[in-house]
């Protein structure tokens, strides 16, 4: 299946705007799904395309992750870039982050907790550790694992500053607030864009389609309810996308 007609459409209106911010999600957009998340790998064609639209005159590009900041850069091979790298779902950014007093203690203590729990109830269940962040991850998991994990996420979630965020295999357990939506707004305003694009397949990136303005454009990557005004089956068109911004700006 091609890129649907209103989505090529959209691009080459917003691609026809003085200043451009072109932002992308990393897994499930960027990256197909896979067992281990450190086995993930951009698809073929997609680093170069933000990196040459980040060459644009009048045009930025950024990846939003949930990824922390430093296994983002390690996967996209972008550290040092001028491809912007936000991890940790706005919390860190390549830009410069300044991570709250006490987030190493208070991860750590989480950290702890469900490593417990999950050796208590179902070491089936795989954890990911991050700066800010404990997570959970049950893909390809029997069936049964399921409820297990989202109970040991909700218990550690009534802990005083504990977010919980349930993803795709994932229960993610934050002990920072931030959300990629604050993250693009506040680049996009830095840079003074008229529009920005924005890529994601997850319910973390409908913070951003959520606060997307009339100007801008999202699309949502694969099924599912979605704040995004335009949407593409799957992670394959995602590199025909970029390309085509890529070639349209440069
Ligand atoms: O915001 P994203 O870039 O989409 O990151 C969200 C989470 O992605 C990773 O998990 C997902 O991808 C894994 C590898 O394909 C997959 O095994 C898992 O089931 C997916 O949910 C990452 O491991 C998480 O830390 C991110 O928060």
């Amino acid at each position: 299946m091609p890129v649907p007609q209103e989505v090529t459409s959209a691009l080459a209106a917003v691609a026809a705007l003085p200043r451009l911010l072109v932002a992308t999600d990393f897994d499930g957009v960027l990256a197909p799904f896979v067992l281990d998340p450190m086995d993930s790998r951009a698809q073929p064609g997609t680093i170069e395309a933000l990196t040459d639209l980040a060459a644009a005159q009048g045009t930025w590009a950024a990846v939003v992750s949930g990824r922390d900041l430093a296994t983002l850069e390690q996967l996209t091979g972008l550290a040092g870039s001028a491809v912007t790298r936000i991890g940790s779902h706005g919390g860190e950014s390549s830009a410069g982050t300044v991570l709250p007093e006490g987030t190493a203690e208070a991860v750590a203590g989480l950290r702890e907790r469900v490593e417990r729990a999950v050796a208590d109830r179902d070491p089936r269940i795989r954890l990911e550790h991050k700066p800010t962040a404990v997570v959970l991850h049950t893909r390809g998991l029997p069936a049964e694992v399921l409820p297990v994990a989202a109970a040991i996420a909700t218990e550690a979630a009534t802990q005083e500053g504990v977010t919980h965020l349930a993803g795709k295999g994932v229960h993610e357990l934050s002990v920072v607030r931030a959300d990629k939506g604050t993250a693009l707004r506040a680049l996009a305003a830095t840079l003074e864009v008229d529009a920005t694009v924005y890529l994601g397949d997850d319910v973390t990136d409908e913070h951003v389609f959520t606060v997307l303005g009339p100007d801008d454009v999202g699309i949502k990557v694969g099924p599912g309810e979605s704040a995004a005004r335009l949407r593409v089956d799957d992670c394959t068109h995602v590199p025909e996308v970029l390309a085509a911004l890529s070639s349209l700006r440069s």
